[in-house]
């Protein structure tokens, strides 16, 4: 069952200038319980795709085509059925609210519960996402956690309320190694446990290797190539795939001239389990 399905979406925002394409053609399903990659390197559209996905496209963004939602019971609602972590945990995070009520209220707002309870759980998410003495900690304010301690409060709040799917922007690129492999480490032992689906974006093939079901490649607003993991990054199907695993390369430091030669319409994307699957 597919949780999101897209046939032939796009998006493009309106400025002064006009309307400029961000995506394009758009065919992919998103099956439940499945982690998928959203790979590409700066401007390719990862973040557009990620924020239709969740339904927070901005103002000034004008979608064509179809995005469905045919695996969620009722029509999804953000926060309840889907949660979403991005870069910077302190855009997530109300600096002026200490960390534990944060946690509790998102859980109260899109579950109910008593405060008591709430406040609980809120505890319990702390310890899940291996926060430090979780009792007193969350009486404490974000300013006083670590950045990538932050994320996980930020991980914490986002999965409290039990969503279905969760979608992560380069939710570790702005930490350490270190850190960034300790978040996808928990992110994919919680999302294994739970059954959730994944959507995580990034640019750095490296990460997403380690948390992979299934890879889509996005390059000049258009999916390029969308499959299992294994067989992406071992036989890849469109040239920029290749070019690109070729690198080796984060894609942040790859010049975007490097691949100018490559046009992402030469090739039929095979979508699995959608019509070209
Ligand atoms: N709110 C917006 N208004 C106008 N143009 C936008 C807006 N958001 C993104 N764009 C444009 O849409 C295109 C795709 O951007 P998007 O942020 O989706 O790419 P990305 O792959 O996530 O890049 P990055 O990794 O740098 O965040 C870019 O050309 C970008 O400038």
């Amino acid at each position: 069952m597919s949780l999101f399905s897209l046939r032939g979406f796009g998006v493009s925002y309106r400025d002064r200038g006009g309307l400029h394409p961000a995506l394009q053609a758009i065919d992919l399903d998103i099956a439940a319980g499945r982690h998928l990659v959203l790979l590409g390197e700066s401007g390719s559209g990862k973040s557009t795709l990620a924020l239709a996905l969740a339904g927070l496209l901005p103002r000034n963004a004008e979608a064509s085509g179809s995005l469905a939602r045919p695996g969620f019971a009722a029509p999804p609602r953000l926060g309840r059925d889907i949660g979403m972590v991005f870069q910077d945990p302190g855009g997530s995070l109300d600096p002026l609210m200490r960390v534990g009520e944060q946690i509790a209220e998102a859980r109260h707002v899109n579950r109910g519960g008593d405060w008591r309870e709430v406040s609980e759980r809120a505890e319990t998410w702390l310890e899940r996402v291996a926060i430090p003495d979780p009792r007193v900690s969350a009486r404490k304010y974000p300013h006083q956690f670590s950045g990538g301690q932050k994320q996980r409060i930020a991980l914490a709040a986002a999965l409290v309320s039990e969503p279905s799917a969760l979608i992560a922007d380069e939710p570790t690129s702005a930490l350490d190694t270190i850190s960034q492999h300790a978040i996808l480490g928990l992110l994919k032992e919680i999302a294994g446990e739970r059954g959730l689906t994944l959507v995580f974006v990034t640019h750095d093939i490296a990460l997403a290797s380690g948390i992979a079901d299934d890879v889509a490649v996005l390059y000049q607003g258009r999916l390029v190539e969308a499959g299992p993991a294994a067989r992406v990054f071992s036989a890849p199907s469109h040239p920029y795939t290749a070019a690109l695993l070729a690198t080796r390369l984060d894609l942040d430091s790859v010049r975007p001239t490097r691949f100018a030669e490559i046009d992402p319409r030469d090739f039929s994307v095979r979508v699995p389990g959608g019509r070209h699957g």
